[in-house]
């Protein structure tokens, strides 16, 4: 239970709900325990007036009186235990939302390590799964176990009152009941448990096959697909059969238990009425009904175990991503003026998942609205560059400084604002178009949108669709070519106008002619602005102010383009690849 205080703070904000479930859930037992003290009362009028000590009218309105009770009763229970319900498990559904909602800040606040470290599958499952089995807990759970200890009490006072023996003898199949539940209960669990992963690697299985399908048609692989996906779903059957055989137990094993005890209550009772012991033969009746009440409270007590242990195992899982502290935190609350002159000095950087490292001594510097332009093979480190800028991560060895001042003495919400950031792989969501250039800015206008969008070369592609800027693009934005995506992802970084313009090779998808045509309007829109352009290709260099060149993670080249061009190294032959390439085609 050591996990499960976590949400005592949740219990704790809606106490008052809490509170009135559990009233309303002892008045709704005692309500409903009137059932079996008048079908007693029914009995003994009807043995009354079989011996003829009650005239027919006592005795016909004496039965109505036990009847209306006994409906009267069950209504006003009835409608108790539908509120009962309300209140507590409508906690748990807040509760569910409380504790999503904290877990997703927490991911939102977590660096890019830890999504490294962790797949998104288990991530998923944290804030689904494993909060719905805490859910259980703080709703049914809680609802049962107070439900069960509120009937216990009521029922064993009412049943010791009315025969201590019998009460006695009723009782003692219900533990052993509880136990087998709670057997059965882990069992199911386990197996269902099995049974889910087959399910989730199912529908990961078909979601890849889905995904890939241009793959698998271009390489004519469904058959063997096919097969791959009968295997793996045949053996999920077998694990949902192996689950169905144990469910199957659960009810024969109440029903057997039950009639246990009602055949003990018979018996007993009646050898207690021959000897006359008790009076009335409705003592037996009401008894019956009584163990036939507790039956599935006390069976839930081996259900609300199960479920409870389920859900300390789910919380564990989950207090083990909100303990984890965030890599890059913003230690300064003060706001800070970003106006674009980057430093990097002697800067070394090693990825702690792949020990690779990435840069090694990096020093350069870029005044306020200057354009650096970064090539170098793959690998090299250009992206990383990037990367540091935005504080993705932070540096192991080395400073780098912005208007002076070191990068982790930002505010960072300011260092991030301040920056326009367009990735190698554009990543658009599933929205209109419109809204993913606005995702640069939300507060900018239509006009905005199409200025940007001019802008970056793709004005004139979107109004050739139908709907224009509210096209909605599908998953990963699969109605756009990857340029046009490239271009959209550049419109996202334009609108929002930020002090620091960085491009990663986000101009490879498009041809040189557009990729002019963008760059003299970043040049336009980038005055007084800094930017810093990743790329593989000299055109998108030759015009920065700076250009350095990475092999290594280390600076081999530094200069402009006319330099550059006439000192023997990556950038020169790069040039002259590249020039020959566009005069033979
Ligand atoms: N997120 C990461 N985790 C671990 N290692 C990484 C990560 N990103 C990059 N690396 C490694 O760091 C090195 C530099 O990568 P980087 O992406 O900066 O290169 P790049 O020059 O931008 O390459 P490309 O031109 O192919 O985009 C590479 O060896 C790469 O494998």
């Amino acid at each position: 239970m050591k996990e499960l205080q976590h949400l005592n703070k949740y219990f704790l904000k809606y106490k008052i709900q809490l509170l009135v479930g559990t009233l309303i859930t002892i008045a709704a037992r005692i309500f409903l325990l009137f059932t079996p003290r008048y079908v007693k009362e029914i009995f003994v009028v009807i043995e009354k007036h079989t011996k003829g000590l009650i005239t027919q009218d006592a005795f016909e309105s004496e039965l109505a009186e036990a009847i209306l009770y006994i409906i009267g009763a069950a209504l006003i229970g009835g409608i108790l235990t539908f509120f009962m319900r309300q209140a507590i498990i409508n906690v748990s559904r807040y509760i569910e939302f409380d504790l999503k909602n904290e877990i997703y800040e927490q991911y939102q606040k977590l660096s890019l390590n830890f999504y490294k470290k962790n797949r998104t599958g288990d991530l998923m499952n944290r804030i689904t799964e494993d909060v719905g089995r805490v859910r259980m807990y703080a709703g049914p759970a809680l609802m049962y176990s107070i439900n069960t200890l509120a009937l216990f009490v009521i029922v064993i006072i009412y049943m010791v009152n009315a025969s201590p023996k019998l009460t006695l003898y009723t009782i003692v199949p219900l533990p052993i009941l509880s136990v087998i539940i709670y057997k059965l209960s882990k069992e199911i669990h386990k197996r269902s448990t099995i049974v889910q992963e087959y399910l989730s690697k199912l529908s990961t299985f078909t979601q890849e096959s889905f995904s890939g399908i241009s793959v698998i048609k271009a390489y004519g692989i469904e058959p063997q697909t096919s097969v791959n996906f009968k295997s793996l779903a045949a053996e999920s059957k077998a694990k949902q059969i192996s689950l169905v055989k144990v469910q199957a137990w659960f009810f024969p094993m109440m029903i057997l238990l039950i009639g246990t005890s009602n055949l003990l209550v018979i018996y007993i009772g009646g050898m207690q009425y021959i000897n006359g012991e008790i009076e009335s033969i409705g003592t037996i009746a009401e008894f019956i009904i009584y163990v036939n009440m507790l039956t599935w409270p006390v069976a839930t007590v081996g259900w609300v175990t199960s479920i409870i242990q389920q859900a300390e195992a789910s919380q564990k899982r989950i207090n083990e991503f909100l303990k984890i502290e965030p890599e890059i935190k913003n230690t300064i609350n003060s706001h800070t003026k970003i106006t674009g002159d980057i430093s990097f000095n002697k800067v070394s950087f090693t990825y702690d998942d792949t020990n690779i490292r990435a840069l090694n001594d990096v020093s350069f510097h870029i005044k306020a609205g200057e354009t650096l332009a970064i090539l170098g093979k793959t690998g090299s480190g250009k992206s990383t560059i990037l990367d540091l800028i935005g504080r993705l991560y932070d540096i192991d060895k080395g400073t780098i400084t912005i208007n002076d001042t070191k990068i982790d003495q930002l505010n960072l919400t300011d260092l991030r604002d301040s920056i326009g950031y367009v990735p190698q792989d554009a990543f658009l969501f599933s929205d209109t178009i419109k809204t993913n250039i606005k995702f640069g800015n939300h507060d900018a206008t239509d006009d905005d949108v199409i200025e940007a969008a001019k802008n970056a070369q793709v004005h004139k592609n979107i109004i050739k669709f139908n709907k224009g800027y509210e096209t909605k693009l599908g998953e990963r934005g699969i109605t756009l070519s990857g340029g046009q995506k490239q271009r959209v992802s550049i419109a996202r970084a334009i609108i929002k106008s930020p002090k620091i313009l960085l491009f990663d090779d986000c101009l490879s998808a498009v041809d040189t002619e557009t990729e002019e045509k963008i760059l003299k309007n970043l040049d336009k829109i980038s005055k007084g602005k800094t930017t810093i352009i990743v790329s593989h290709r000299v055109s998108s260099a030759k015009n920065a102010d700076k250009i350095i060149v990475l092999d290594n993670g280390q600076i081999v080249q530094e200069g402009i383009h006319d330099t550059l061009i006439n000192i023997d190294g990556y950038y020169k032959h790069l040039y002259i690849k590249q020039l020959s390439e566009t005069t033979t085609k």
